[in-house]
């Protein structure tokens, strides 16, 4: 029996003070955000921690206090053709704070100097208004309601505000997130040199991340609790890749000096580029290759990878539909799509294509739809490809072949548009709440998408997808 990790078993660990407010004490997080912030510590630049804010009552506030907010980040892959396996304990976590239990503590954060930047993540869902918050609520329920608490209370002891960098992977996080503060401030009537200090006082930025964060390996637990000589129930499993793009001021490098400690962060003050890129050349393909490749009994992007027919599908989509359909230069477009194609390649991360498929059909409009919609009008046709992926979606929804997972209004739509096979492609494309508009104005799409979903429902999708791609 292995001791427990903890500041006791692994003395002599750093302690630092604490610089950074963190919504979200998720895998993700803590093996992107922490993991920076000790790669800045270890090199003397920072000298700083987080302190965690538990966003919902459930989570892993209780798992961190029982090993002193420590945990180990294992990142395993290939980078550069070379094979990166390291371990590190993590020691810029201050504490996690859960504010159901402990709201004062909490509200006690605006009263700390030394505290500068607030960072988030809190999902896709997070950053919402949610109605009937209000300011005297212990805590309010939305995120952006507990932030707008927190930076009042700064505000009325007179304090500096914050530097604010949401990881929420949604379009225009930072923008996205000071709107719904500046809308509980209106509803909440909290003034206007409150809504002065906001905009003059803080520095709401927009970010992007990027590392494949696949959490805790459940299937080598016992092993690596063997090799670590340590028991830790929150080993985060991240591949070595990491890309941070944040729209900022020019000065914050310097704040937060990220590159400096030879981390792949960026600071600009035009992210779009970027989020094109990542969003349809890296998420695209994950949400492309999961029904095809879950109806085909394949289980991991891995498994996809090293499938020769699903490769070149992958591979295909991304030189011959997507890229092209990017304003990029394509050298660059070209040696991302490598990048990701050796990440998605990586031996040593289990990447579930069901951890993937959940809210498939946003994912679908986010990260495909709008290409497919621009090679069709620029074009004249539909791009093979991403017809097919769009299809195999749609029958993947049906529910019979692979397990849905998606929000109750969606499977609703789906399932009464499945009621009738017959309209059931021009039924679900109409559906202006699923897609944002009605896709049966898209010329061929109905036609295109109807001959596909027949096609990979009468065979399999390994017999499709050998036909569609070049041999
Ligand atoms: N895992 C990855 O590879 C990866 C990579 C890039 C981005 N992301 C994004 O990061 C997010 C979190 O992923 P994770 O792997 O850390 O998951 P996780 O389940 O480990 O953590 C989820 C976190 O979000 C919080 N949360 C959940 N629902 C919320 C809500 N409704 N309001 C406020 N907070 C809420 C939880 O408290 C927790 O802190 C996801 O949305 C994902 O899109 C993940
Ligand atoms: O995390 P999700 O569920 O929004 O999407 C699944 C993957 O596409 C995603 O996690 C990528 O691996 C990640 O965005 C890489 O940075």
């Amino acid at each position: 029996m292995t001791n427990r990790l903890s500041r006791t078993t692994q003395p002599g660990l750093p302690v630092y003070p604490e610089r950074m407010i963190q919504f979200g004490e998720g895998n993700f997080m803590r093996a992107f955000v922490d993991w920076q912030l000790q790669q800045m510590n270890n090199q003397g630049l920072f000298n700083g921690s987080a302190v965690l804010v538990q966003p919902i009552g459930q989570g892993l506030g209780g798992l961190m206090a029982e090993q002193d907010n420590l945990y180990t980040v294992l990142l395993n892959g290939i980078m550069q053709e070379q094979t990166v396996n390291s371990r590190e304990i993590i020691t810029s976590v201050s504490r996690v704070i859960n504010l159901y239990d402990d709201y004062a503590a909490y509200l006690a954060l605006a009263e700390d100097d030394g505290l500068e930047f607030i960072t988030s993540n809190t999902t896709e869902a997070g950053i919402a208004y949610s109605a009937g918050d209000s300011l005297g609520d212990t805590p309010p329920k939305s995120f952006p309601a507990k932030l707008t608490a927190l930076l009042h209370k700064r505000f009325e002891l007179g304090k500096k505000g914050f530097i604010i960098i949401p990881c929420e992977l949604i379009d225009r996080n930072g923008e996205k997130l000071l709107q719904i503060v500046q809308q509980y401030a209106a509803e909440w009537q909290l003034g206007e040199d409150f809504n002065k200090w906001l905009v003059d006082e803080n520095t709401f930025c927009c970010s992007l991340v990027d590392r494949i964060v696949p959490g805790y390996p459940r299937d080598k637990a016992a092993q690596l609790e063997e090799e670590l000589g340590y028991k830790d129930n929150l080993i985060v499993t991240a591949e070595p890749f990491l890309f941070w793009v944040i729209e900022g001021p020019a000065w914050l490098s310097e704040k937060l000096p990220l590159a400096q400690a030879g981390l792949n962060v960026v600071v600009t003050d035009d992210m779009t580029p970027y989020r094109e890129r990542k969003v349809h050349l890296l998420n695209g393909p994950h949400t492309a290759m999961v029904p095809l490749a879950m109806m085909a009994g394949l289980e991991t992007v891995e498994d996809v990878m090293n499938d020769e027919t699903f490769f070149r599908f992958v591979q295909e989509l991304m030189n011959d539909e997507l890229s092209p359909m990017l304003d990029l230069p394509a050298e660059e477009l070209s040696s991302y799509s490598a990048a990701v194609l050796e990440r998605f390649r990586n031996p040593f991360v289990r990447h579930e294509l069901a951890s993937i498929s959940l809210n498939s059909i946003s994912k679908f409009k986010s990260r495909l739809l709008p290409v497919l919609l621009r090679y069709r009008q620029e074009r004249g046709q539909l791009p093979e490809l991403m017809t097919l992926a769009f299809a195999a979606l749609l029958l993947s929804y049906r529910g019979d072949r692979v397990a849905r997972q998606d929000g109750a209004e969606v499977l609703e739509a789906f399932d009464k548009a499945w009621s009738n096979p017959d309209s059931f492609v021009k039924t679900i494309l109409a559906d202006e709440s699923l897609w944002g508009q009605d896709l049966t104005l898209v010329p061929g799409l109905v036609d295109g998408v109807a001959a596909k979903l027949q096609e990979l429902d009468r065979t399999d999708s390994r017999a499709v997808l050998q036909q569609a791609v070049h041999q």
